[in-house]
Formats: C-alpha cells, sequence, structure tokens
C-alpha cells in the first residue's frame, strides 16, 4: 500500500533507521571499551598505526572504527592522531569520578546478549541474562566474588547520582530512627548521616554482604555511626521513624512487594515515612521512555523484577494502610514516593 504524503510530513527513513538500528554504534562504544581502547588513549593520543599494535587490533576494520567513533564524539582527531573526547575523558577513563565503565562492562557482557534474546523473552516472560539462572538471583550473585563486586559497583553507580538529593529534599530533621531496606553496603545510608548527624541509622540487608559493609565503612570513616542487620526484608524489620528502599522494589513482582510494604508498615512507628525511590515509570515525564526500557531490561536480568507505574506503586501503599502518599523527583529519571503513617 502507498500512502501519499506531503514531502514535510513523510516519515524520514534515516531517523527511522537511526532508531532500528541503534545497536551499532551502542556496540562500537562498547567493543571500544572492550579493547582498551579508552584507556589507552588516556595514557596518550596516537596514531592508527599505534592504536592497532598496542591493542592488537587488524588493518581491516580500525580506521574506520576509529573515525566513526570521531563522528559519535567518542574520541577527537587531530590530522591522524586520535585522543578521547572529553566525554570518553569523563564516562569511560577509570580514573575519572564520573566513570560510567563499572555499568557499560557489565552492559556489554550482560546485557547486549541478553538483549539478543528480547523476542524470547517477550514470549515466555522468562529472563534472558546468564549471569542468574535460578529463582534465588542475590544468593547465587554472592557467590562469586567477581559478581558481587561487578554487582555493588552497578548499584552504587545508578544510586550515587541521587544522594545529594535524598539529602535535602526530605525533612529529616525531626526523625531519628531510621532503616534503610536493602541498603547493600551503606553507600546512601551513611553519606545521610553524614549530612545529618542526629541521624540513627541501620542497614537491614543479606548476611552475605556484612564484610564488604565493615570494610565500606572503614573507607568513609562512618564505622559505628551505621549499623549492620544481616536478615531478610521479607521475613522481619527493625522498627523505625524512617524507612527506605531504593532501587531495590523494582526486582520484584507485585506480591512480594505488598509483602514488603505490609511488613514495613508493620515496624513503621505511627507518624512514620516509608521512602521508595526507584526508576518508576511516569507517563508524561521526560524519562518516560527510558524508564519502560529499565523495565524490559530488568524482565531480561532477573528472575522477578518489572518497573512499575506510580499509580501502581500509590495503590500498594494505600492497600498497605499509609494515610497519604506523596511524591517528588530526585531527578535521573527516580521519583520518590513517600507513605506517611498516621501518628
Ligand atoms: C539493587 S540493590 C540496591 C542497593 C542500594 N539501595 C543502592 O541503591 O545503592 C538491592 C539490594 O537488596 C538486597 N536484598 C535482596 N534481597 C533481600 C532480602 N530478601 N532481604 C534484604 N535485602 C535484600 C540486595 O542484597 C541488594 O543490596
Amino acid at each position: 500500500m502507498t500512502t501519499h504524503l506531503e514531502p514535510a510530513t513523510r516519515p524520514h527513513p534515516r531517523h527511522f533507521l537511526d532508531k532500528a538500528m541503534a545497536f551499532q554504534p551502542s556496540k562500537m562504544v562498547l567493543a571500544g571499551l572492550e579493547v582498551g581502547l579508552f584507556d589507552l588513549l588516556a595514557e596518550a593520543p596516537a596514531t592508527e598505526p599505534v592504536i592497532r599494535e598496542r591493542l592488537g587490533l587488524h588493518a581491516r576494520g580500525t580506521g574506520h572504527f576509529l573515525d566513526a567513533l570521531v563522528e559519535l564524539g567518542m574520541l577527537d582527531r587531530d590530522d591522524d592522531v586520535f585522543r578521547n573526547s572529553q566525554a570518553a575523558e569523563f564516562f569511560l577513563v577509570p580514573s575519572h569520578d564520573e566513570y560510567m565503565g563499572g555499568l557499560l562492562h557489565m552492559a556489554n557482557r550482560v546485557m547486549y546478549p541478553a538483549w539478543g534474546r528480547l523476542a524470547e523473552a517477550l514470549r515466555t516472560g522468562r529472563p534472558q541474562a546468564a549471569t542468574y539462572t535460578g529463582d534465588a538471583m542475590f544468593e547465587q550473585l554472592y557467590e562469586s566474588d567477581e559478581k558481587r563486586v561487578d554487582f555493588i559497583g552497578m548499584a552504587e553507580a545508578a544510586s550515587k547520582p541521587l544522594i545529594p538529593a535524598l539529602i535535602e529534599r526530605f525533612d529529616w530533621s525531626a526523625r531519628t530512627l531510621v532503616v534503610e531496606l536493602g541498603g547493600c553496603r551503606g553507600n546512601v545510608l551513611a553519606q545521610l548521616v553524614q549530612a545529618h548527624p542526629h541521624l540513627d541509622g541501620t542497614v537491614l540487608d543479606l548476611p552475605q554482604l556484612r564484610p564488604a559493609f565493615d570494610e565500606h565503612m572503614v573507607t568513609l570513616g562512618t564505622t559505628g555511626t551505621v549499623r549492620f542487620e544481616g536478615g531478610d526484608f521479607f521475613a522481619s524489620i527493625p522498627e523505625a521513624e524512617v524507612m527506605m528502599i531504593g532501587h531495590s522494589l523494582i526486582d520484584w513482582e507485585d506480591a512480594q512487594r505488598r509483602q514488603l510494604l505490609a511488613n514495613a508498615f508493620a515496624a513503621l512507628k505511627p507518624g512514620g515515612a516509608f521512602l521508595i525511590w526507584d526508576p518508576i515509570i511516569v507517563e508524561g515525564e521526560e524519562g518516560y521512555l527510558r524508564n519502560l526500557v529499565t523495565s524490559l531490561n530488568l524482565q531480561l536480568m532477573t528472575p522477578h523484577g518489572t518497573g512499575y507505574r506510580l499509580e501502581e506503586c500509590v495503590e500498594w501503599l494505600t492497600d498497605a494502610g499509609f494515610a497519604t502518599v506523596s511524591h517528588l523527583s530526585l531527578g535521573h529519571d527516580v521519583t520518590l514516593v513517600i507513605g506517611h503513617k498516621a501518628a
């Protein structure tokens, strides 16, 4: 069928293909990371023959690969010398504070192959990542030192930019007892307690994370100011005035989320607040598509996880007994939802 449209309103094949073939530029950046290109150029700018020789690359593709990375904004070129662009120096070189290589190496090794099986996931509802093969995702992750370190790095890369907003956008002044559910090795809570020293903080997480927690508190200089309780948040939660859970409800399915919220409500003191932060799907917001994509990524990567919509979260909190629910943006496509328990 041919539809006749004015040229100005006709869909542009180039714009269409940029989206439909977006895996190609993505894989060029990830392959650059995999072969060590950005590390090499962080040492010193280099010509194509030097890059080839130092990285053990073949002459057939390297020249066009480097020129394409210039066009993608990852490299700059002066005559025949390539150097990292400012974006590459920021995000792809390990010595920089903004380094995203932890996430991107994982994207290359685990997410990229799993996304290749998206159609299979859509047909079966089953995860497609080779990382976890059973239902007990975290137990399996923590069996291997390498996977545990990778996972913690990825979790902290995602939560780190939110910490200033968490410190500022909730009124902590009238609260003391704070428990973070699934607080990992305490990176968020320790910085919250550093900013608001009157807070008494406890991380509840799986017992396997205790050594990582103890070590991290030494690094941050917060030993003794934040406690660690090894346990299962589906079984028992310690009493608190404020409870928070971040980048965690997305790991579970609805029945598990409801169970967790019921446990939290029971353990929260009257007048207490329950804080949830996640890449919640909010129609009309700038991050709407990105959070839908994140939801699909969770479905590929985890046995139970999916994104969820703001209205669903409000319903779970209301059904759990919270008197009112409010929300605000923490930036970075993340929404903070607050359930207020009646006094
Ligand atoms: C995605 S991480 C979030 C880490 C942290 N909130 C952050 O953003 O940096 C999810 C955390 O939930 C913890 N977790 C998973 N199942 C748990 C359970 N049943 N009880 C307690 N913690 C659990 C994991 O060990 C992990 O640290």
